[in-house]
């Protein structure tokens, strides 16, 4: 018999949620192979031109981290639709505010530290799946908004410098950013930037140029050229994964009803219920930070 209960033990526990540090379906590659990206330990760039599909991709991982109930997110979207499904899902959801941009970048910060500090007295260079950590995943849809278009000069050199830090810092500690731009260009991703992300996806590209600052340098000389993509083909990018070659792939595009039906499910899942720590037990982001 189900018996009311404060706490919510008489709720049914949800099945298994989908974790962080498992493999995430990301598309198909050109022979029809499943493609996954392990997110966490990576940091993911995706580039290209308006159109090309680095919303399906960056969807992907925003709508995987939704029902992955072990972890939170900092989305950064000057759009404020891009990313805005997700909003009452995240720790923060910037919009078109450098001020509170900044100021969550160096929250993230402080915390990354933390964890290393707490990785140091644990003896170890990395969180693992078993830590009771959460991943802290941050998204940010369009860095040309804060690194060139909002705010002062002096505010977008701080936001590329905390970004650098983070992407930086976060992939060992389980912090790891996504991050999108339309316009890959040096002032945008410059090649310190760029050389911490693990994964980088070239999406359709107008120049050669465009191609290589996401891909890396020459690989345009070497044939792999996102200018080749054709733009009847949107979803179609060149994924490079580290120590890797890139490979052509089609990112798995889910429509805006699809997202929203994710989200609604992933509210329900995180609603409050007896797993939840009783108020007065640090919960994890105290832990963490
Ligand atoms: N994987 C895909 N399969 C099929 N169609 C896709 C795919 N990805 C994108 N599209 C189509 O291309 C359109 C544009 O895609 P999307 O908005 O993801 O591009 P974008 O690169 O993010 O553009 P922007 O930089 O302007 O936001 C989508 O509305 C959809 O119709």
């Amino acid at each position: 018999m189900i018996t009311a209960d404060p706490l919510g033990r008489d709720r049914v526990p949800v099945g298994p949620s989908l974790s962080m540090f498992d493999p995430m379906f990301a598309g198909i590659d050109e022979f029809g192979e499943p493609v996954y990206l392990d997110i966490v330990y990576h940091n993911l760039l995706a580039g290209g031109e308006s159109g090309g599909g680095k919303s399906g991709l960056l969807n992907n991982v925003a709508c995987t981290a939704t029902l992955a109930t072990n972890t939170r997110m900092a989305l950064f979207d000057g759009k404020l639709v891009e990313l805005g499904a997700y909003r009452d899902l995240a720790d923060a959801f910037v919009g078109p505010d450098i001020d509170h941009g900044l100021s969550v970048l160096r929250r993230l910060l402080t915390v990354a530290n933390n964890r290393y500090t707490w990785l140091l007295g644990q003896r170890r260079r990395k969180v693992l799946p078993t830590d009771d950590l959460s991943v802290i995943l941050t998204i940010i849809d369009e860095l040309a908004v804060y690194c060139t278009l909002l705010g002062t000069k002096a505010q977008q050199e701080e936001f590329a410098t905390l970004l650098r830090g983070l992407v930086f810092l976060g992939r060992a500690c389980a912090m790891p950013v996504v991050a999108a731009t339309q316009r890959p260009s040096w002032d945008i991703i410059p090649a310190s930037l760029r050389d911490q992300f693990g994964y980088r996806a070239a999406y359709r590209c107008t120049s050669r140029n465009s191609s290589d600052i996401v891909l890396g340098q020459d690989w345009a000389d070497r044939g792999y050229n996102a200018v080749d993509i054709p733009p009847t083909n949107p979803g179609a990018a060149l994924l490079l994964a580290e120590g890797g070659l890139p490979r052509l792939i089609k990112t798995a595009y889910l429509t805006d009803e699809q997202i929203y039906n994710i989200v609604d499910y992933a509210e329900w899942i995180r609603r409050p219920t007896a797993l939840t720590e009783p108020i007065g037990i640090r919960g994890d982001w105290d832990k963490a930070a």
